[in-house]
């Protein structure tokens, strides 16, 4: 490509994935203007501390992100996280006409609308692989792949953190301090970790992941979110004896049907969405439970291209670099060729059902005194609630019995009343464990 004019790139953030984007640009430059038809060139790093900063070129290095935005260049790649002032870098990049490749699930899963409406105005591009499930490529194929079809449910694992904490304490029995240490250490988690555990950042992915899927707009808030504080040695061991284990998993799922126009969650065409971050027991044989330590995988229904499931490391440095890199090259491409890649398509505009209207399936585990009529009694409570019982397991001791029951698919709101009735039958020691149960019929 001589004399081809390069394309400029601001980097905003040098940290875990900062550094490794620079990495990349460097040992891989020859390849990259092949790919794109023009030199990539860095710059500016934009950094809070240029003194700690030892492994990238010093004089690329400023603590002006700001003038570095407002600069002449091409391309602005965010890696620094948090809403504010990267959403105001981002915003100005846009509204200027510069294409923005971001790894900011956070900002994405909140300010995606004014996003795009920039990106929009100016005919920027705004790409943001490495925001959900690091290095695999996922947004992409939803975004473009897919276009065609209409997917109906997306359900995974995409937050390594917990992931690892949780296959942690399922294979080795390590405790949960010990391998959040691990994962903070190895750089996966969060520059604050209680985004990853407590359930915010799969949330934000999970809102990222429901809006490119239904053709919708999705925020975090819309999100029902529970992180896995609460699960405990007990729900794992509850989880184990009968052939589950336990992941924190992201659902988008596709409502159809007169419920919802009834429950007035539907959206006249009979149609809603149900987007939620929870544990959930799975089977031990389910794709997803042999989804170990920090790695991610992605379950995609669709109606005519059936089953895909999408498998990868969704955290690290040098993983989300690579999708980073990856958009950085497709929206350098596109300028190159004075092109643009895909809008963003919320025309569906579909409502999202409340929490309580989704069905799910719940596993019960509770300490009972072991006389007749205590399972009878139990039973009742289910069916003045309209659950179901799908299986009842029984283990007798001397003096109480451990009971073990899983409900068929029931709304989370009678489900949870069922629960809170059980709990105070004079009959029912301690409720031992509850969790939700996916990935079985
Ligand atoms: N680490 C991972 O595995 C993944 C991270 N991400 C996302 O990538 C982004 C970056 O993550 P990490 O590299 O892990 O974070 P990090 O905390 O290692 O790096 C962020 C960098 O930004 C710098 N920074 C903060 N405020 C700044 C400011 N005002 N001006 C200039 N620099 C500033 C910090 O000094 C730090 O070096 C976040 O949005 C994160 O959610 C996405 C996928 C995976
Ligand atoms: N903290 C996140 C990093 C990637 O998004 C995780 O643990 O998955
Ligand atoms: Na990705």
């Amino acid at each position: 490509m001589p004399g081809q004019k390069p394309i400029k790139v601001a980097l905003l953030g040098c940290g875990t994935v900062g550094t490794e984007v620079v990495r990349l640009l460097t040992d891989q430059a020859a390849d990259l203007t092949a790919r794109v038809g023009a030199p990539v060139e860095l710059a500016g790093i934009a950094v809070r501390k240029p003194n700690k900063h030892r492994e990238v070129p010093a004089a690329l290095l400023t603590t002006d992100a700001d003038a570095l935005v407002e600069s002449d260049v091409d391309v602005v790649v965010e890696v620094v996280g948090g809403i504010e002032p990267a959403r105001t870098w981002l915003v100005k990049a846009l509204a200027a006409g510069k294409s923005v490749v971001t790894a900011n699930k956070a900002l994405l899963a909140e300010h995606s609308g004014e996003l795009f409406q920039a990106a929009d105005a100016s005919g920027a591009d705004l790409y943001f692989e490495a925001a959900v499930a690091g290095a695999i490529p996922l947004l992409r194929p939803l975004r473009e792949s897919l276009a065609g079809d209409r997917i109906t449910r997306v359900m995974g694992i995409v937050n390594g953190t917990t992931n690892f904490i949780l296959s942690g304490m399922d294979s080795t029995g390590a405790s949960y301090a010990e391998t959040l240490e691990e994962a903070t250490r190895l750089g996966y988690a969060e520059a604050d970790p209680t985004a990853d555990v407590d359930g915010y950042d799969a949330a934000s992915k999970a809102a990222i992941l429901a809006s490119l899927a239904f053709h919708s707009r999705v925020t975090a808030a819309d999100v029902h979110r529970e992180g896995i504080a609460s699960v405990s040695a007990a729900d794992i061991a509850a989880a184990k004896a009968l052939g589950r284990t336990v992941k924190l998993l992201a659902i988008c799922e596709r409502v159809t049907g007169a419920a919802d126009e009834q429950a007035g969650a539907g959206n006249g065409a009979g149609e809603s969405i149900s987007v939620r971050v929870h544990p959930a027991m799975i089977p031990r044989t389910h794709p997803l439970a042999s989804v170990h330590g920090a790695f991610n995988a992605v379950f995609v229904e669709a109606d005519a291209a059936g089953e895909m499931m999408f498998y990868g490391q969704g955290a690290g440095g040098a993983p989300t670099a690579s999708a980073v890199v990856g958009d950085l090259v497709a929206v350098a491409r596109n300028r190159v060729v004075s092109g643009r890649g895909p809008r963003e398509s919320a025309y569906a505009a579909l409502p999202v059902r409340p929490m309580g209207q989704a069905p799910t399936r719940y596993h019960i585990s509770l300490d009972v005194a072991d006389r007749p009529g205590v399972l009878s009694q139990v039973a009742a409570v289910f069916a003045e609630h309209d659950v179901s019982i799908a299986a009842v397991r029984q283990e007798g001791r001397v003096d109480d019995a451990s009971l073990v029951i899983v409900t068929h698919a029931a709304t989370d709101a009678a489900l949870r009343s069922t629960v809170d009735k059980i709990g105070g039958l004079p009959a029912v020691r301690e409720v031992v464990s509850v969790m939700r149960v996916e990935g079985e019929e």
